[in-house]
């Protein structure tokens, strides 16, 4: 048990004070504030300090036990508090409210603040780049639904799903960092770290939702979001704004709006796909070399968030993908990307700075940033005039707010600002009389000080003795230590330093209560007017956040600019015809990261060809080509050109990819599983608008059995599901699929061995492979030469088997292995030389000892 059970009485009044505060957040860490320090106690400290790897000490006794205790300095306390939130904790901010000179007792203190890893919004606490969302999961009958909040910037959608797997794909593609759930509900296993919050179920309730989300936007009906008759996802909405509510401690004035996130209006990514696409995260589960860092060269951070969501959820709208399409032609033309990047890169990110503006948490330099953006807008504005493209004269009336804001800001700050109002030295001069003139008091002073030292030095004749201040003893004399004996009589003892002595005077004294008084009334007026131009902003909230809404799609659009001129990125065709012709594709990661030139490709999937069967030996760049297939379809999904020299894209609905393979042991799944599992799901759910990627299917089980399963899948996708296909085998009786199947095509990657070396051509060319060199790429990766040497005698002995062992098919697989030959390999293919030698012999004509030597001499060559 732990000692916060003890009986109330044996406590000591703090502890009783932090006890009742700890009860009403039993599973948050509890910040206790005591003067300079936060201390957390009991079972809180021990945690703390095993994550934080800090000292844990005891604090007297409370009920007759040692307090576990640890302390955190309060001005170190952010990067504290961060590490905690990171590694999926909660942190109670308790604050001192009363007054310790007035109070009896200890004094009154107060949970200010929530921090949790979904509803963060400070600087210090946040990545650039990436968004830290809230969501809420809801499941109902046959609907999934998803609430989403980015409290750092006010953005809130729902959408709901018809099944499970399509809501975890969701989540897979949003990422939040922490999910509320009904807590008679279950929670799921994320490729990524995300906290789950199980919360009661009666905040899902519908009606309190509704009346919730009213009350938030001000609106009497929903109807005018569109979001009116998703009532399950506007349950999870409401629980999630309860939520965020809660930890703020506050309104969320930024959030005035929702919207709901159509599945149908988007192209699905599975969370298989998007792994195997490194379209952010690489399969390694790391941010290198993925095509969103390839392409990130956005101007501001909420630009790069922004990239981001637009990779991870292509559209589906040709309308305005052509649209976005039209306005990257145009930033591209006379290099005028540039131009905007010069505008765009001081911007700073305004979208959270102006979160902070909504829960009144800004801070000076959010201030000056937002004063900076906004002194862009004219510049940006006339470059946006000479653009004839309607997103881009939308974009520029985004960007008119009144210029009031901008002359305000500028003589309200100061240039370079301290990091925090408490100390003053914000508000800039000239902007507030009252103001001005407490600070000519309190400047006076210096004056005052430097006059009075002078005679005071005079008058005693003492060399050492100076005027000072400082913040605990106020102003003082100081002398030194061998002076300090022949002080004048009137001189008070104040403090000892190691070499000097420090006095006070009456005088002294009553300069120091005015100076005092004008600095400290200086400060409150100052706070007082920070407080007001923030609350004037935030009053003006919906006019500043479109503002920067503008500026984020601009930064994106120029950033595709950018990156299709420094790649050389062409625009594509969007067609309504069923159909994905590429010319002269490349696969935009693998060209930046390579040494040697990429050998570009063309694909050709129509109505006559759905499937390409993919043979080639290992390292050929198949895996490569068919990723460069579907990233080239999804740059042209979010309006982007491609890395290709012409491609025409029609209308597809997802892209399915089932490659590599890894064991899912946290989901207890085998290679075999999770390969089966991709290959069901694309069964199920393709259709003839999706691009279906298969790399190597039935490789993770025995020969036939995978050959019969690839075969089976394969025929299902060309035939039933007539999905546009690429599919990659080493199976190479896969390739005698085309016989049956009219819109099947053969292709190949080759190499060729050129003094004893093998060179792969990575040129895709038709018909089928002729040649695996399994071994020749096992010697370039360091196999030992004996085991190559083995390897190599092992593969003549399997070649020069008359037969390999016939399958008897059972009668489910009829159909399948009636047409798959007896030897499932593409190694067994190529005719072992001796067999080639044999039958070349002229058998009619050979004397019994030439037929005797030929036995001899090449038993010894196997
Ligand atoms: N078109 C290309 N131009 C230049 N280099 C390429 C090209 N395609 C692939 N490569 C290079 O070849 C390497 C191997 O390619 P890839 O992984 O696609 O081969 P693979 O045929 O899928 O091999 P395996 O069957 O072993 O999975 C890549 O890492 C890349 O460096």
């Amino acid at each position: 048990m732990t000692k916060q059970g003890k009986s109330k009485t044996e406590h000591t009044p703090m502890m009783q004070q932090y006890l009742k505060i700890k009860k009403q957040h039993p599973d948050d860490l509890v910040f206790y504030r005591m003067g300079d320090f936060y201390e957390l106690f009991f079972d809180d400290a021990k945690l703390a300090a095993k994550l934080l790897d800090i000292t844990l000490t005891k604090r007297g006794q409370s009920g007759g036990q040692p307090i576990p205790m640890a302390g955190i300095p309060f001005h170190a306390a952010e990067n504290y508090i961060a590490r905690l939130v990171q590694q999926g904790q909660t942190v109670a901010i308790c604050e001192q409210i009363g007054d310790p000179a007035t109070s009896k007792g200890p004094v009154e203190r107060q949970v200010v603040r929530v921090l949790t890893p979904g509803t963060l919004s400070d600087e210090a606490y946040l990545q650039d780049r990436q968004e830290s969302l809230l969501a809420a999961l809801f499941n109902h009958a046959e609907t999934w639904a998803i609430a989403v909040l980015d409290v750092a910037s006010g953005r809130f959608n729902v959408l709901q799903t018809p099944t499970q797997e399509e809501a975890l794909n969701e989540l897979e593609r949003l990422k939040p960092r922490e999910i509320l759930y009904a807590e008679d509900q279950t929670q799921y296993e994320l490729s990524y770290q995300a906290t789950w919050r199980a919360q009661p179920v009666w905040l899902f309730d519908l009606d309190s939702a509704v009346e919730q989300l009213n009350h938030q936007f001000g609106t009497k009906s929903l109807s005018g979001f569109g979001v009116e008759t998703l009532t399950e996802a506007l349950r999870a909405a409401g629980c999630l704004l309860n939520y965020a509510r809660e930890t703020q401690r506050g309104e969320l004035p930024h959030v005035n709006a929702i919207a709901p996130e159509l599945t149908s209006d988007s192209v699905i990514l599975d969370s298989a796909t998007r792994r195997n696409l490194e379209i952010d995260i690489n399969v390694r589960g790391e941010e290198s070399h993925t095509l969103f860092a390839l392409m990130d060269h956005c101007s501001t951070a909420m630009g790069s968030r922004r990239l981001r969501r637009w990779l991870n959820r292509p559209l589906r709208d040709q309308d305005q993908l052509r649209q976005r399409q039209a306005a990257v032609a145009i930033l591209l033309d006379d290099f005028r990307f540039e131009q905007f990047q010069q505008h765009l890169k001081p911007i700073g990110d305004i979208e959270r700075v102006l979160a902070r503006v909504a829960l009144r948490s800004a801070r000076p330099r959010d201030l000056i940033r937002l004063r900076e953006a906004l002194a862009a807008q004219t510049d940006l504005q006339s470059l946006l005039e000479t653009c004839d493209n309607n997103v881009l004269q939308t974009l520029r009336s985004q960007l008119n707010v009144d210029p009031k804001w901008l002359d305000e800001l500028r003589s309200a700050i100061r240039d370079n600002p301290p990091v925090v109002i408490r100390e003053g030295g914000v508000i800039a001069e000239g902007y507030d009389h009252e103001l001005d003139e407490l600070r000519g008091l309190d400047s006076n002073a210096a004056d005052f000080l430097a006059e009075m030292e002078t005679t005071e030095r005079n008058r005693t004749g003492l060399s050492s003795l100076k005027v000072g201040y400082n913040r605990v003893h106020g102003y003082y004399i100081e002398i030194s230590k061998a002076q300090a004996a022949d002080a004048p009589v009137e001189y008070t003892r104040r403090q000892t330093l190691k070499n000097a002595e420090r006095f006070i005077t009456p005088e002294l004294k009553t300069f120091e209560d005015k100076a005092l008084s004008a600095r400290s009334r200086a400060l409150a007026r100052e706070k007082h007017l920070y407080d007001e131009l923030v609350q004037k902003l935030a009053e003006n909230l919906p006019g500043l956040q479109q503002f920067c809404e503008g500026l984020i799609e601009l930064d994106v659009l120029v950033n595709l600019a950018h990156c299709a001129d420094r790649f050389d990125w062409n625009q594509p065709e969007l067609t309504h015809q069923n159909i994905l012709t590429i010319e002269g594709g490349r696969h935009p990661v693998v060209e930046a990261l390579n040494d040697t030139p990429f050998v570009p490709n063309s694909t050709q999937l129509s109505s006559d060809c759905r499937m390409q069967i993919i043979t080639g030996p290992n390292m050929g760049g198949k895996s490569t080509y068919m990723r460069q297939v579907a990233l080239i379809a999804l740059l042209g999904c979010i309006g982007s050109f491609v890395p290709a020299d012409r491609a025409v894209i029609g209308p597809l609905d997802r892209i399915f990819t089932r490659m590599g393979s890894s064991d899912d042991i946290a989901g207890g799944r085998s290679t075999f599983m999770v390969e089966m599992t991709e290959t069901a799901n694309i069964l199920h759910n393709a259709t003839p608008n999706s691009l279906v990627i298969m790399d190597e299917v039935g490789r993770g089980t025995s020969t036939f059995d995978g050959l019969s399963l690839a075969w089976a899948s394969a025929e299902q996708l060309v035939s039933q599901v007539q999905a546009l296909t690429l599919f990659a085998t080493h199976y190479f009786e896969m390739t005698t699929l085309g016989e049956t199947e009219n819109a099947v095509q053969n292709v190949h990657l080759d190499a060729t061995e050129h003094d004893d070396r093998l060179v792969f051509l990575h040129r895709v060319q038709e018909g089928p492979a002729s040649q695996s060199y399994g071994i020749q790429v096992a010697k370039l990766a360091g196999v030992p030469e004996t085991v190559i040497t083995r390897a190599r005698q092992r593969l003549a002995e399997l070649e020069a088997q008359p037969s390999a062992p016939t399958v008897k098919p059972e009668p489910s697989r009829t159909a399948v292995v009636d047409s798959a030959p007896a030897q499932a390999d593409l190694f067994a293919t190529a005719q072992h030389p001796i067999i080639d030698e044999l039958e070349q012999l002229d058998l009619d004509n050979l004397t019994p000892r030439q037929a005797l030597e030929w036995l001899y001499r090449n038993r010894e060559r196997l």
